[in-house]
């Protein structure tokens, strides 16, 4: 399976990208849903959370409160660091059993939308990095569009994570956002060709259960030809 990190700055059009993507029959996982899982009411990243910031961050139905620790993270890095202390561990290990469910469906490409794929060092796990790119003056008007916000409140979002030109250097492939969503699907389809034809998926498939599962039959057979009897060498080899 061919694992492929798929980031940008907030707001850079990651979720069209990844709709563009599943629209070609890619699979997707996206990693805001996967944190948005595991910090519901009671589940493992909920309780790291009230451990780290106390019953403050919940809201009056005991759910956490997003908008209010969204406002303490985004302004301030010791908060954003602690967050990330209490969340990264839970996201991280979905985020794995997503992958290793992928695995055993024998899913060809598996594209990973992550946010802070570069921050985290998660890249490096990655076969490939794909970047969308846009500029942070439409960074920041299209996040204020969206999610009708200041644009002080927007610029202090943008700024809490690495700037998306440092991600695109980072980048294998490049998707410039900075068009018509029209124009940025005609990019995602030659992305979706380009992997799906990339030599390195053949050892991608090699690796996956089925491959594995060959290579085991070819290893057991080659061990019982070594083993011959009593553990005889393989005939017509010799020891010089
Ligand atoms: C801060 C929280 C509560 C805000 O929730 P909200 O529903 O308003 O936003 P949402 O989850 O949809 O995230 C929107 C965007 O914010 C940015 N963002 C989220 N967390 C962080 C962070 N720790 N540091 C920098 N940017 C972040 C990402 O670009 C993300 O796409 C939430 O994002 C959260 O719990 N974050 C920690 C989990 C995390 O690290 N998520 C990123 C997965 S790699
Ligand atoms: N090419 C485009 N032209 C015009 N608007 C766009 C384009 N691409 C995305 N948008 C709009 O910009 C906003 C941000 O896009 P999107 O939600 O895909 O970004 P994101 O990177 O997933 O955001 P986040 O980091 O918050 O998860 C959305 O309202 C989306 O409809």
């Amino acid at each position: 399976m061919l694992l492929v990190g798929l980031t940008g700055g907030i707001a850079s059009g990651k979720s069209t990208v990844s709709k563009a993507l599943r629209e070609e029959g890619q699979a997707v996982v996206d990693c805001d849903a996967i944190a948005h899982a595991v910090t519901a009411r009671g589940r493992w990243g909920f309780k790291r959370i009230v451990r780290a910031f106390g019953a403050d961050c919940l809201t009056p139905e005991g759910e956490i409160d997003r908008e209010k620790l969204g406002r303490l993270i985004f302004n301030s890095p010791v908060e954003r660091r602690k967050l990330n202390a209490a969340t990264h561990l839970p996201v991280g290990m979905e985020l794995l059993r997503l992958v290793l469910w992928h695995w055993t469906k024998c899913t060809r490409v598996l594209y990973i939308d992550m946010p802070l794929l570069f921050e985290t060092g998660a890249y490096k796990w990655m076969a490939r990095n794909v970047v969308v790119l846009v500029d942070q003056d439409m960074q920041v008007s299209r996040l204020q569009a969206r999610d009708q916000i200041t644009t002080e409140a927007a610029l202090s979002k943008v700024k809490a994570q690495m700037p998306v030109e440092s991600k695109a250097a980072r980048a294998d492939h490049v998707i410039d956002n900075r068009g018509s969503v029209e124009q940025t699907k005609s990019q995602v389809s030659s992305l979706v060709q380009k992997l799906r034809s990339d030599t390195s998926s053949y050892l991608h498939v090699l690796i996956s259960p089925p491959g594995l599962c060959l290579m085991a039959v070819f290893l057991a057979a080659i061990g019982s030809e070594w083993g011959g009897k009593d553990g005889a060498k393989p005939q017509g080899m010799r020891i010089v």
